[in-house]
C-alpha cells in the first residue's frame, strides 16, 4: 500500500518517525507523504526521519498554546487546529493525493493537541479526499492519571466515528518494569512501527514482482472496510538461526534444493503472533475480519502453510472473512507473520479507560464546583471584618 502519513502532536509525530525509520531500515516504500503537526516548537524538532518543510507548527499565535503545546488540554487542542485549519490544509495541498491508497494519521489519544487537533484533521482530510482515512491511536496506560484516560475516553468517539478504521495501541499492555518512561516509549514506538509497517507495506511491489500467493493492498483495504476498532499480532522467526524450523524440499520445476517452513511451522508462526501481545488486547473471537500477511523470502512460504494458517485463524476468529497472503522480502533474514484483526468488538481496556475518566470527569466537576467557594473562604477572615483595598 502507498500511503500518505500525518503524525499529531508528540506520540503521533514519534511513531510516524519510527514508521519512517523501520521503513528505511528495511527497504519498504510505505510513506510517499510525510507531515507532522505540533502545537509545541520543542516537539516538532524532535523527529529524524521527517524533512524540516513537512513539520507544521499550528496555535503559536494561540492565546493558549503560543508554541508550547496545550498543556493536556484536548478542548484547546481542537480549537487551536480549527483556528490554523487554513495552514494545514495548505500542507495537505501539496500532498499528490493520486500518489497514494490510504492516509494514515496517528495521535496520542491522552495527549491535548492528538485528542483534540487529530479529528479537527481527519474532518478536514475527509472533506478533502475520497481515499479512506485511517487512525492509529495510542490509548494511554492507567498509570497516567485521569486526564489523560478522560482526553482518550473522549477523543476515541471523535476517531473512530471519523476514521474509516481505527488501529488501537495499548501503552498499559506495553508497558515494561524497569525502564524510564522514554525508553519505554521508544522501544513501544519500535514495536508499533515494526507492526504497522510490515501490515501496510504489503502490496507495494511492481505488478511484474506479484506471485500468486501476493498480498494486494486492496486485500488490506477490504479488511480495513469494517470500521470500528483493530488491533495487530506480530510473530517473527529468524531464518539464519538452525532452530529446526526450517525443512529442505526440492521445488517441482527446478531439480534444486531450497528452504522453506512447513505448513505446520507457518501456521505455529500465525499462532503465535495471534497469542503475543496484540497492540490491543481483545477477544479474537469478537474480531470482525481478519488479515495473514507473511513477510520474507518468497520460497520460504509455502502455499500450503498459508492455507492451514489461514484455515487456523478462520476458526479462532470465528468468522468466514480472513484473508492471507505474503509480501515478498527475498534480502529478509526473517520471515514475519502479520496478524490484523479488524473491528474487534471485545476488549476490556476501553472499558476501563471510560470508567477511569468517568470517575475524572465527576473528580474535576466536583472541584470546580467548590473551588470559587474555598478562594472566598481562604482570603476571608472569620468574622469578614476586613475589606479588600481596591
Ligand atoms: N506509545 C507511546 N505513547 C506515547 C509517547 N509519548 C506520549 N505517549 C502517550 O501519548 C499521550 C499524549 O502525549 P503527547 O503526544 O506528548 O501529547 P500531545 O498530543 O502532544 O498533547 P499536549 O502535550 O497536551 O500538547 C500520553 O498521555 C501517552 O499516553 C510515545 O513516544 N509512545
Amino acid at each position: 500500500m502507498k500511503l500518505a502519513t500525518i503524525g499529531v502532536g508528540n506520540a503521533g509525530s514519534k511513531i510516524i518517525d519510527r514508521m519512517l525509520e523501520f521503513e528505511n531500515e528495511t527497504g519498504r516504500d510505505l510513506c510517499r507523504h510525510v507531515m507532522v503537526i505540533n502545537t509545541a516548537r520543542t516537539d516538532l524538532a524532535k523527529p529524524k526521519y521527517v524533512p524540516e518543510d513537512r513539520r507544521v507548527l499550528i496555535g503559536d499565535t494561540h492565546q493558549k498554546a503560543k508554541g508550547h503545546g496545550v498543556g493536556g488540554d484536548g478542548e484547546v487542542g481542537a480549537e487551536v487546529a480549527k483556528n490554523d485549519i487554513d495552514e494545514i490544509r495548505r500542507v495537505f495541498d501539496d500532498v499528490e493525493i493520486h500518489e497514494v491508497d490510504a492516509i494514515l494519521v496517528a495521535a496520542g489519544l491522552g495527549g491535548g493537541t492528538g485528542s483534540g487537533a487529530g479529528p479537527v484533521v481527519i474532518d478536514e482530510l475527509q472533506k478533502m479526499y475520497d481515499e479512506p482515512v485511517y487512525g492509529l491511536g495510542v490509548l494511554p496506560g492507567e498509570y497516567e492519571g485521569g486526564r489523560p484516560a478522560l482526553n482518550a475516553a473522549r477523543s476515541l468517539q471523535s476517531f473512530v466515528t471519523k476514521v474509516d478504521n481505527f488501529i488501537a495501541f495499548d501503552n498499559d499492555a506495553w508497558r515494561s518494569r524497569g525502564q524510564t518512561v522514554e525508553e519505554g516509549y521508544e522501544q513501544m514506538n519500535r514495536e508499533l512501527a515494526t507492526r504497522i509497517v510490515t501490515l501496510l507495506a504489503a502490496g507495494e511491489v511492481d505488478d511484474s514482482d506479484v506471485g500468486e500467493n501476493a498480498m494486494d493492498s486492496s486485500d488490506i483495504m477490504r479488511t480495513l472496510d469494517t470500521g470500528g476498532v483493530s488491533s495487530i499480532g506480530y510473530a517473527s522467526s529468524d531464518l539464519d538461526k538452525p532452530d529446526g524450523l526450517l525443512s529442505k524440499y526440492k521445488t517441482k520445476d527446478k531439480d534444486e534444493e531450497i528452504n522453506s517452513m512447513d505448513a505446520a511451522k507457518i501456521k505455529g508462526l500465525v499462532r503465535r503472533a495471534v497469542n503475543s501481545r496484540l497492540t490491543l488486547p481483545c477477544e479474537v473471537s469478537s474480531a470482525d475480519r481478519a488479515l495473514i500477511i507473511f513477510a520474507g523470502p518468497s520460497s520460504m512460504i509455502s502455499r500450503k502453510g498459508i492455507e492451514s494458517a489461514r484455515e487456523w485463524l478462520e476458526q479462532e476468529a470465528d468468522t468466514v472473512e480472513v484473508l492471507a497472503g505474503d509480501d515478498p522480502r527475498e534480502d529478509s533474514d526473517t520471515l514475519a507473520a502479520v496478524v490484523l484483526l479488524s473491528n474487534v468488538t471485545e476488549t476490556p481496556r476501553i472499558k476501563e479507560i471510560q470508567n477511569q475518566a468517568v470517575d475524572a470527569q465527576n473528580k474535576i466537576a466536583e472541584l470546580d464546583a467548590v473551588r470559587e467557594e474555598e478562594i472566598t473562604s481562604l482570603i476571608t477572615d472569620d468574622d469578614n471584618e476586613l475589606d479588600p483595598i481596591v
